[in-house]
């Protein structure tokens, strides 16, 4: 398998995104410069990671979408491979349009950081196979700007084609009808505010995310 986790000035997550790939599919992921114009030939996997991309400057994740690389990521996330995009690389995806909505400022208008119970919507996707239906799992959170929103019409598109990946089983930013994470059509494309790749080994206080990375790995027929 041949993974890449792109970094953005600001990234502070993408070590441990490189650390939980390599620990779950026995391969080291490519560590990919967000300034470089072209991504690298053959991905299987693409990651973007957490953190605070552009200090978080005029929206988080705005203008990370707008570097170099992203033209890349989107046309690989057209070709279907699949992309994964945890909390600043959530908003990195609905600012370059690869997912819909935004992600607005918690409603608390606090950071939070904190495990949270996740409710896993659907169990069928790329993501989230290994997974069994409607189990509420743990994984932690550290973001201020988590609150999803989209317009009604958008919230049931979501819903009604199966694309919330993940629903909060707890009160926690305000978002609307409580996503953490959802798919594009393709459903190749999943954005999440929670961190998978904090919860993967024992020490981490949990594993609960062990079985996203495994699910979209196995899913793949390279070795
Ligand atoms: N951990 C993160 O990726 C933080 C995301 C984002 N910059 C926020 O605080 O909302």
């Amino acid at each position: 398998m041949r993974a890449a986790v792109i970094t953005f000035p600001g990234s502070n997550c993408d070590r441990d995104m490189a650390v939980a790939i390599e620990k779950i599919s026995g391969r080291a992921p490519l560590r990919v410069w967000h300034g470089d114009a072209e991504l690298p030939d053959g991905l299987d996997f693409i990651a973007l990671p957490g953190g605070f991309s552009y200090g978080d400057y005029l929206r988080s994740g705005a203008m990370a979408a707008k570097s170099p690389i992203m033209q890349g990521v989107i046309a690989a996330a057209a070709r279907g491979v699949p992309v994964l995009g945890v909390c600043n690389g959530f908003q990195v995806l609905t600012e370059s349009g690869l997912l819909p909505g935004a992600l607005m400022r918690n409603a608390g208008q606090t950071f939070i950081c904190r495990t949270v119970a996740l409710k896993v919507e659907n169990s069928q996707s790329l993501f989230t196979s290994r997974y069994d239906a409607g189990r509420v799992i743990a994984i932690p959170v550290a973001h201020h700007d988590g609150n999803y929103f989209a317009d009604a019409e958008t919230l049931d598109r979501l819903e009604g084609e199966g694309r919330v990946a993940f629903r909060y089983a707890e009160s926690v930013n305000g978002s609307q009808r409580d996503i953490a994470g959802i798919l594009n059509e393709g459903g190749n494309v999943l954005g999440m505010m929670p961190h998978p790749e904090r919860a993967i080994e024992a020490d981490h206080g949990g594993i609960d995310g062990r079985a996203l990375f495994e699910s979209v790995f196995a899913s793949l027929s390279v070795a």
